[in-house]
């Protein structure tokens, strides 16, 4: 077995931070979602011109954005997606299809506009920014391009800890500067978490793993497309990086430190950020969603503000989006990440918004409801 290294493997105990910290001081300021709301919003949302429930989960996004927002009438205006990208020690042991190098190039790529999410993000309006949290390269400035890197990528999990606790508690305060100062530049009402990163099928997977007990066997995926000996191969990774460090389940930090990624942890804390704003977050694919489950394992007050975007075709979001509680918006069989998923859903519950402030109540348009009551 390998010998992992002493000063890498100090343990990440937020208690030990000073309160001041932007780490502790973030997560003490969480308050889980103000529930006061909740039968008014119930009541609203079911006097609409439709038949009780008839447009689904639009109800209960409407109804949930309420809850976010604290009003009755919630608007979505500012739309933000981060793309937190980062590189994988792992992909030494052959986890993905694709090589390493690609992560760099799909960044250039981001910041030319013409990927995928750029695409996507042009459609709905929303304002999208690359973090480069770890890229294994260097980017000249550009204006949207976030620059957090902690290192050139992490140690292969397989063999050693991700990261030291220094190193995460770096990744973690630098997602909640993303989020922070995006917002104090203009108050952000919706974020979608996106992410690149060759090989963090693997890290995220086996996050989920540590955290819900599921089994590599049944939580590995295929990533960007390994074949069957890839996948053998993934899953025994998977499998080893959990006997090495054994992470204490409950220990969402030490859960991150150990298997980490980080784009991943900087994920983790621009989730924690948004939600000490009460601000509503959408989660992507399976990454996103091992961040946000992390997250929620290190402070389970910030479920109220969690969406699941989408349904990633990896195995291991469903564990993580069931340990949560959580269901997708989404199923459009994507798993391609960047937050394409998100963005898609972040424009469903922008809609579900207007749902609620927009659309005639059955007294307002004199439509008779479901017992025939008669309405002016
Ligand atoms: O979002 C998902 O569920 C998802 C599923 C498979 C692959 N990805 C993307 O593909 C990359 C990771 O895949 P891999 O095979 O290199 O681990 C990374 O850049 C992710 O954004 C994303
Ligand atoms: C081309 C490519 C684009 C991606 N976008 C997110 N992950 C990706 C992985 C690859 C390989």
């Amino acid at each position: 077995m390998p010998k992992k290294t002493p000063s890498a493997d100090t343990p990440f105990i937020l208690s030990a931070l000073a309160p001041a910290t932007l780490c502790r001081a973030t997560i003490d300021a969480v308050a889980s979602v103000d529930t006061t709301l909740l039968a008014d919003a119930g009541r609203k949302i079911d006097n609409k011109t439709k038949p009780a429930g008839s447009l689904g989960r639009l109800e209960t996004l409407a109804v949930q954005m309420c809850l976010v927002q604290n009003r009755l009438d919630p608007a979505i205006g500012q739309k933000n997606l981060f793309v937190f990208a980062g590189d994988h020690g792992v992909t030494a042991e052959g986890v993905s299809a694709f090589p390493s190098e690609v992560t760099v190039q799909m960044v250039l790529n981001f910041l030319a506009g013409g990927a995928a999410i750029n695409v996507l993000c042009r459609h709905y309006g929303i304002d999208m920014k690359v973090v480069d949290m770890g890229v294994a390269g260097a980017f000249e400035d550009h204006p949207d391009l976030v620059k957090k890197k902690v290192a050139p990528g992490t140690e292969n999990l397989a063999r050693q800890v991700a990261m030291s606790a220094d190193a995460l508690k770096t990744a973690l305060e630098n997602g909640m500067a993303v989020f922070l100062e995006a917002h104090a530049r203009k108050p952000i009402d919706i974020v979608g978490m996106g992410e690149m990163g060759i090989g963090n099928t693997t890290p995220a997977t086996a996050i989920i793993c540590a955290l819900t007990g599921i089994s590599p066997a049944e939580a590995t995926g295929r990533g960007t497309g390994v074949d069957d000996d890839g996948l053998k191969r993934k899953t025994a990774v998977i499998e080893q990086a959990l006997k090495l460090h054994c992470p204490d389940s409950k220990n969402g930090f030490e859960v991150l430190r150990t298997l980490g990624g980080f784009e991943i942890a900087g994920m983790a804390g621009a989730i924690l950020a948004a939600a000490s704003k009460q601000t509503a977050v959408v989660l992507d694919g399976v990454i996103s969603t091992a961040a946000g489950l992390a997250a929620f394992v290190i402070c389970p007050s910030i479920k109220g503000f969690l969406i699941a975007g989408h349904r990633s075709v990896e195995p291991a979001q469903k564990a993580a989006l069931s340990f949560i509680g959580l269901e997708p918006v989404l199923d459009l069989q994507m798993r391609l990440g960047e937050g394409t998923g998100a963005v898609m859903a972040m424009d469903a519950v922008a809609a579900a918004c207007k749902i609620m402030t927009q659309m005639a109540s059955f007294e307002g348009a004199g439509v008779s409801t479901a017992s025939g009551t008669a309405t002016a």
